[in-house]
């Protein structure tokens, strides 16, 4: 049977201007059901802005947002609970117990997954006793994962989810987080500074650079195909490769085969190496 999927989430050819700032330029992407897309940038790259824009908190100048198949200022309420997201500072529920807060957040989402909620508390060790605003920062990033993860949304956005998680936690919750998107055909746009994260779970890498999205491709291909080059004096690339920066003799670039240029010296890199290279 031929299968044609929508995307969950579209932006096309969207800028956002703040007074004195453009804070995303020209930017078009689609996720697709089971993606897991990792978003790289330096600080002030534009990854929350577009994040907020997703969800329609804030508006774009110009281009078009489809979110879940809908306009993203007109959303219905069906497609809002279909919708996850956890913001860089989870915030509500003060002076709440953890148990009245979840039972209140329930109550929004009828497809609430009661089992996952609560395995996801034994993973994060939380005491469903204690009270919201005395929970350090960790937990309380832990809480709004739950919150914003039990109800199995089709859409998932979360701004730096696991920054203040520990290792044993961010572990955890990183590979639940690819499970559930191949599981329950979502697509997950998560922005992290930990690269190695992002390397392991991601099945995506969208890498922002002052508002531009300069890359978005497959973590596979991005590993084959984004090297550092290292080129003779003279030389000339050709055909469809890309140069993301210059350092020197060396070239970032993208869209490079190996095989087509045998004599050119290309470095492996791993994200964090790119991450360098793309900001010399
Ligand atoms: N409400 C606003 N008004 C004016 N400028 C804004 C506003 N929100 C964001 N900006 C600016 O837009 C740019 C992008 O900000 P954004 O928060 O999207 O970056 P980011 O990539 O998420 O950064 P970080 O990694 O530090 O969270 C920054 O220069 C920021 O100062």
């Amino acid at each position: 049977m031929d299968i044609k999927l929508e995307p969950l989430l579209e932006f096309c050819d969207v800028t956002k201007q703040f007074v004195d700032k453009t804070a995303i330029s020209k930017l078009s992407i689609q996720l697709y059901p089971g993606m897991v897309v990792g978003l790289l940038g330096q600080n002030g790259a534009g990854k929350s802005t577009l994040m907020r824009c997703a969800l329609g908190i804030i508006e774009p100048s110009c281009g078009k947002i489809t979110t879940l198949g809908e306009p993203v200022q007109q959303l219905s309420s069906e497609a809002k609970t279909q919708i996850g997201y956890v913001p860089q500072q989870p915030f509500g529920y003060e002076g709440f117990s953890i148990s009245r807060a979840l039972e209140l957040h329930r109550s929004f989402y009828p497809e609430w997954d009661i089992e996952l909620e609560q395995e996801w508390l034994q993973r994060f060790d939380l005491d469903i006793k204690q009270q919201v605003q005395r929970l350090s920062v960790g937990q309380r990033q832990s809480l709004a994962l739950i919150m914003a993860m039990a109800y199995r949304p089709k859409l998932l956005i979360l701004d730096e989810p696991v920054a203040s998680l520990d290792p044993i936690a961010r572990r955890a919750f990183m590979s639940d987080l690819f499970e559930l998107a191949i599981e329950s055909g979502s697509a997950v746009l998560f922005s992290s500074h930990i690269t190695s994260d992002l390397e392991r779970v991601a099945s995506h890498l969208a890498l922002m650079r002052e508002g531009e999205l300069i890359l978005f491709k497959e973590m596979d291909s991005v590993r084959e195909e984004v090297k550092l080059l290292t080129l003779a004096e003279g030389e000339v690339l050709e055909g469809d490769i890309r140069v993301l920066n210059r350092l020197g003799n060396k070239v970032l670039v993208d869209n490079f085969c190996a095989a087509q240029y045998p004599e050119i010296k290309s470095e492996p890199m791993n994200l964090e190496q790119l991450f360098m290279a793309l900001h010399q």
